[in-house]
């Protein structure tokens, strides 16, 4: 049997100033599936995040990737199974072009040469980048530069894709297009959003992180639907829509 992609156990966590984020967080997400991580604003969903690939540390319970535990001894290894695309593209782009970003994790790795270029070229295919690799990173729309911000990131060939807010700043073009590039994707995605309708089209099960532990844990479709849940947690459908349980 394959280990889940994510295992986080009784995940506890208080910053130093004593304020306690996360009270005990049970999660696991197998292979392959895309589960949209909602909750309202101080849930506690970044500070999860942050848990994932090590950045956080020291609170009660553990976290394993695809068996490995999260933590110093295998840090190299948990930060390339653990794909995280920030909110803002411009934290992730810093190279001169779209093909140094993108080739920077696997040649920090040790990938050179030919392989590295394929490596570079199937990224940049998989997010329909490819005719732009090179052309400075700020050349280019935020909508490009969020694809190139994912491309980073699948370079590593990551066990997980963890995005935060992906829809924030599209148009609604890009916000398609890139729920077409992510659907397209074979890889376990973790999903971080307030976007709810986003969240439906993309994400067949959902979990509601309120208050530092997890609320609710179903499929995207029955929880949004369930006003009463929705309401407890202070999550809004955007006016007018109507959740079917399809996703
Ligand atoms: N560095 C910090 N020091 C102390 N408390 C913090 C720190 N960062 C976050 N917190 C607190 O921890 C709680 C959880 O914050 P977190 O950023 O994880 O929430 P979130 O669910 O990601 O919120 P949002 O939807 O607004 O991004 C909040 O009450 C927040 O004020």
């Amino acid at each position: 049997m394959t280990a889940p992609s994510l295992d986080v156990r009784g995940l506890a966590y208080a910053y130093p100033d004593g304020h306690q984020a996360l009270f005990g967080v049970d999660l696991t997400v197998e292979r392959g599936e895309r589960v949209a991580l909602l909750g309202p604003n101080g849930a506690g969903k970044t500070t999860l995040v942050l848990h994932l690939n090590g950045i956080l540390t020291g609170g009660a319970g553990g976290v394993t990737v695809a068996g490995l535990p999260v933590g110093k001894k295998h840090l190299a290894e948990i930060r390339r199974k653990v794909g995280i695309v920030f909110q803002d593209p411009d934290d992730q782009l810093f190279m001169p072009t779209v093909r140094e970003d993108v080739a920077f994790g696997p040649a920090a790795a040790g990938v050179r040469g030919a392989e590295l270029e394929a490596v570079v070229r199937r990224a940049l295919e998989r997010v329909g980048m490819e005719r732009y690799a090179d052309r400075p990173p700020h050349h280019l729309s935020f909508g490009q530069r969020r694809r190139v911000a994912v491309a980073t990131v699948l370079a590593m060939e990551p066990e997980i894709l963890v995005l935060d807010e992906p829809s924030s700043n599209l148009d609604p073009a890009s916000r398609r297009e890139l729920a077409d590039i992510l659907r397209s994707l074979d890889v376990t995605v973790l999903m971080v959003t307030h976007d709810l309708p986003y969240a439906l089209e993309l994400c067949p099960r959902a979990v509601i992180l309120s208050e530092g532990v997890i609320a609710a844990d179903g499929r995207t479709g029955e929880i949004l639907a369930d006003g009463e849940l929705m309401a407890r947690h202070r999550l809004e459908l955007p006016f007018g829509f109507v959740p079917s349980s399809v996703a």
